[in-house]
């Protein structure tokens, strides 16, 4: 390689070992390795520059210079060059005149002129200049998070309230759970927004075990599903699952049960023939369980619970969840022509009448006027009609279009202040206030005041505009504000009629934005068709049925629009969220100091979360840091090296043995680093299953610590006392950034989130202000402060980052194995950064990154070139990428049906369905079929 210098000083101590190969070998640049020895005997070091006549005499000669010879300690003279004064530190064991090796060159290099080219080593050189962003005025918007009144208000069974209040120590509802939690125990489909950490979780959970239990006679666990919740992640089901099993306490008859990914099907199999009346399962696996367990049956399921429903479609799940509604209903559909079904629902309904002394032993006698409550959810799970709730955060196309296939007049909660609405599809827009004095049948008194939540301000902002304008025209038949009267109409076909209001043709714009209502006419122009036996593809009557219909105000319509196009998003007031502009080399030495201020000088213990984009920089990192910044030689945990011995020779063989890279390293000039006292976790999708719970439940429980995880534990995750979030990569999209970010600050905790930055793309701020997050930028003189503490004897910051740096590459550089980690981890940040989407590709641009800079920060001295040469060579990188069960082939597809099929790109003017292509660059892997292309059929010549 020309264009490398390498500069190899000769050992004082130990000759060099005796190597077979020509010395024009040795030189190439990506064929060395390096070796840890005790004792110090060399030194290489790796730049982009072109070599002089001079240096190049030099740089021979010292190779050609006999092994034992000890050359003279010379003085560095201004004409010194590079190389010789390189030369002389490295032949004084890496100390000249009491300096370390890496600060000589960096000085050498701050006095020599800025070189151009992709390769620098230094680590406070030509790095650039870090830009200082205004904050623009931009007004977040904010949540109340709790909203004043007690569980004890809820007609609920007064177990719950008790079980609520030993068990989980809470007595307060949420605002989300406030507005909710009446409109679910009616019945009612409902679509939940509100922001991270508020409370949503119980907020379905509590009414639909309300609704379960007043069910008489009780239900037996052989009945088969009677609530369905579908989650996108194991952790998410773990953690959902065990909120359930607390819930039922008071219940015992009631039974939930987990299928997620990773366990034992044999076992869960036995689970699901036992009986399960509550199942929460990840996607796949229920899909799996769909297809190979005869016992899984929802033809009782009256509950079906899509939670993080914008992910559930993000990741690829689509299909899976669409199988999923349509087993409901063919399982309900198969269940209605049962004529055993039949004769035990007969049976069943006798028993009601008799119901009272059987269950006395569960049932307090003093509460049995409650335990006759019949709600009208209860209602719902003794008929054939099911209840669906979609949950999120964040709203997406996607969502409103599983709305429109999955919901039936829906109603809309979303909890942000001045927005703050529920929008019922049957009729005009609520305000809280509303929900709260209507809702008589659900709340037992009327006692507190109306503070909860905020009316909606009539201002310029559309949607309200929108809204407000709708609710003047009330539509007939329709009292205002009861939704035990909604709720006994809901499904009925002629109310609905009397709510079409009489407005003109919809608006061709609107037209072509209401995927809702283009889904709910496709699913009943499918079901139409079904039912006589027709099939025919549907677009074209779904089109025309859908520009023949008056334009309808429906207020659930609008107001999900509304959400999604506006896209803003809400994040809890009490984080304080900031963002550090970080040059690539000194990324990796920030992310330690942050990390000893806030797990290590933080006298109250800090809990910390650092969010990596792909699961090799997880594993590399995790270690990596563990390592220096412990000084415990890390047992790897997960090793991607546990490959066959085939595998293990191919390495082998691809890179050599040891003797042929040898390579002494010196430790740093101030001694070394304090071994800190840090709990280090981390996590990702392609960990063994036991491991990956094993890791949440112990993060979970832990005091402080710090967990290195990708984007799986994003989602849903209520990590307790998580006061730091801080996202070393940027986030693929600003709906990523809020849920990521989501992990602190729950409950009304205080939290802080933490967003690195290069400075090419430190204007990604500005996109997450257009969705009304405020960022405040921090002060990145003082990033690395901390890194005094972990080298006490370095006088300065830099040279305690220097230190800092200089054992992380000496860690890097410790083995083959760990080379090998540290590669595959720039290359798949290298991918995965040069895949981040459209929408944020003009802030996050492949184009701008400084390869030789980003190697830094992943603690390798090798060049890019030689990196991706290396990457090549590794077997590991070469096997399948981790293949999810969700991957579908022809044969699968053929199985398992979509429901219905959606079209993907442009058709009638529409956009659908859209998947990200993200999912190639992290560990979820979508695993759907590629889009199919027109392929122009050729007429065979006769
Ligand atoms: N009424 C309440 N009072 C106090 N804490 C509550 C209440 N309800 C729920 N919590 C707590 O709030 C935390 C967050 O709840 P949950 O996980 O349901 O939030 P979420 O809205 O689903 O968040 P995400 O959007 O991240 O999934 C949990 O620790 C839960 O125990």
């Amino acid at each position: 390689m020309d264009d490398l210098q390498m500069n190899i000083s000769v050992s004082t101590k130990k000759p060099i070992k005796k190597n077979n190969k020509p010395q024009s070998l040795q030189n190439n640049a990506s064929d060395y390795k390096f070796k840890p020895k005790s004792d110090f005997s060399g030194k290489i070091i790796a730049r982009k520059r072109t070599q002089n006549a001079v240096q190049k005499k030099i740089f021979v000669k010292n190779l050609e210079e006999p092994q034992n010879k000890i050359p003279k300690l010379t003085q560095p003279t201004k004409e010194d060059n590079l190389a010789s004064a390189l030369r002389d530190l490295s032949e004084n064991k890496g100390k000249f005149h009491g300096k370390n090796y890496q600060e000589i060159t960096d000085e050498i290099q701050i006095k020599q002129k800025p070189r151009s080219g992709p390769w620098i080593s230094s680590l406070f050189k030509n790095n650039p200049d870090v830009p200082k962003l205004g904050q623009k005025a931009v007004k977040p918007l904010v949540e109340k998070v709790f909203a004043g009144k007690s569980f004890s208000d809820l007609n609920i069974h007064p177990h719950s309230v008790a079980n609520l209040k030993q068990n989980l120590n809470l007595t307060e509802l949420m605002t989300v759970q406030q507005k909710a939690i009446s409109i679910i125990l009616e019945g009612r489909d409902v679509l939940i927004r509100s922001q991270t950490g508020s409370g949503k979780t119980l907020a379905y959970a509590l009414p639909v075990i309300e609704g379960l239990q007043a069910i008489r006679p009780k239900i037996n666990r052989h009945d088969g599903v009677r609530v369905l919740v579908v989650v996108p992640t194991r952790e998410l089901a773990v953690q959902t699952y065990e909120l359930f099993v607390k819930l039922v306490k008071p219940f015992i008859w009631l039974v939930p049960g987990l299928l997620s990914g990773g366990q034992k099907r044999k076992a869960e199999k036995a689970r699901l023939r036992k009986g399960l009346s509550i199942l929460v399962g990840t996607p796949g696996r229920i899909n799996d369980h769909l297809r190979h367990t005869h016992s899984l049956n929802f033809a009782k399921t009256g509950c079906l619970i899509l939670d993080e429903a914008d992910r559930l479609l993000d990741m690829g799940y689509e299909k899976d969840v669409a199988a999923i509604v349509k087993a409901i209903e063919d399982h309900k559909k198969a269940a209605t022509y049962d004529p055993l079904a039949l004769m035990k629902q007969t049976i069943n309904k006798k028993l009601i009448d008799n119901d009272d002394i059987k269950d006395q032993e569960l049932e307090p006698v003093e509460d049995q006027g409650e335990s006759n409550t019949e709600h009208p959810l209860t209602k719902v799970f003794l008929s054939k009609e099911r209840q669906t709730i979609l949950l999120s955060a964040t709203l997406t196309k996607a969502v409103e279009n599983l709305a429109g296939i999955t919901m039936q007049d829906p109603v809309f909660v979303d909890t942000s202040d001045g927005k703050s609405l529920v929008a019922d599809s049957l009729k005009n827009i609520k305000t809280t206030e509303d929900v709260q004095s209507n809702n008589q049948s659900t709340f037992k008194t009327k006692k507190q005041n109306d503070d909860t939540g905020s009316p909606i301000s009539i201002n310029n902002h559309s949607v309200k505009e929108g809204l407000v304008d709708s609710s003047k025209g009330k539509s007939p038949g329709v009292k205002d504000g009861n939704h035990s009267e909604l709720s006994s109409s809901s499904k009925n076909e002629s109310t609905i009629k009397n709510i079409k209001v009489t407005n003109t043709r919809r608006k061709s714009e609107s037209d072509s934005d209401s995927d809702y209502e283009y889904f709910k006419e496709q699913k009943k122009i499918e079901s139409e068709n079904a039912d006589e036996g027709i099939n025919v593809d549907n677009a074209m009557k779904v089109e025309e049925k859908i520009n023949n219909k008056p334009e309808s105000e429906n207020i659930f319509v609008q107001a999900i629009k509304s959400a999604i196009v506006e896209d803003e998003l809400i994040l809890p007031a009490t984080v304080n969220q900031t963002f550090l502009v970080v040059p690539m080399k000194l990324r990796l030495v920030t992310l330690c100091s942050l990390i000893v201020e806030h797990c290590v000088l933080n006298k109250k213990g800090g809990k910390m979360i650092v969010f990596m984009a792909t699961l090799e920089m997880v594993d590399y990192h995790t270690e990596l840091i563990e390592t220096v910044l412990t000084g415990k030689e890390v047992k790897k945990k997960n090793d991607p090296n546990k490959t066959s011995n085939a595998k293990k020779k191919k390495l082998e063989k691809s890179e050599g043995s040891d003797s042929e890279f040898e390579m002494d390293y010196e430790s740093p000039a101030e001694g070394g680093l304090l071994p800190l006292d840090l709990d280090v976790f981390s996590l990702h999708g392609s960990m063994p299953h036991e491991q990956r719970i094993e890791v949440f439940k112990q993060f979970r429980s832990a005091k402080r610590g710090l967990l290195f995880c990708t984007d799986v534990a994003a989602r849903g995750l209520d990590l307790p006392k998580v006061d730091l979030v801080l996202q070393y990569c940027a986030p693929t999209s600003a709906t990523d950034y809020v849920h990521r970010v989501g992990r602190t600050g729950r409950a009304a905790q205080v939290g802080a989130a933490v967003l690195f930055l290069l400075p090419s793309e430190a204007e990604f701020v500005r996109h997450l202000e257009q969705k009304r997050i405020r960022l405040r930028q921090s002060d990145e003189s003082r990033a690395l402060d901390a890194l005094q503490t972990v080298v006490p004897s370095a006088p300065t910051r830099q040279r305690a980052a220097i230190a800092v740096q200089s054992k992380l590459e000496y860690t890097a550089h410790g083995s083959k194995e760990w080379l090998a980690r540290a590669s595959r981890a720039f290359t798949s940040w290298v991918r995965f950064y040069s895949c981040y989407p459209r929408e944020v590709r003009m802030w996050l641009d492949a184009r701008l990154l400084h390869l030789g800079h980003a190697a830094k920060a992943f603690a390798l001295r090798e060049t890019p070139a030689a990196l991706a040469r290396r990457a090549r060579s590794d077997p590991n990188l070469q096997k399948e990428r981790p293949n999810n069960r969700l991957t579908m082939h022809d044969e699968e597809e053929k199985k398992r049906p979509g429901f219905p099929k959606m079209k993907v790109g442009v058709f009638a003017h529409k956009i659908v369905n859209k998947q990200s292509s993200m999912h190639t660059a992290s560990e979820f892997d979508s695993g759907l079929p590629p889009v199919d292309t027109y392929t122009r059929k050729v007429k065979k010549n006769k």
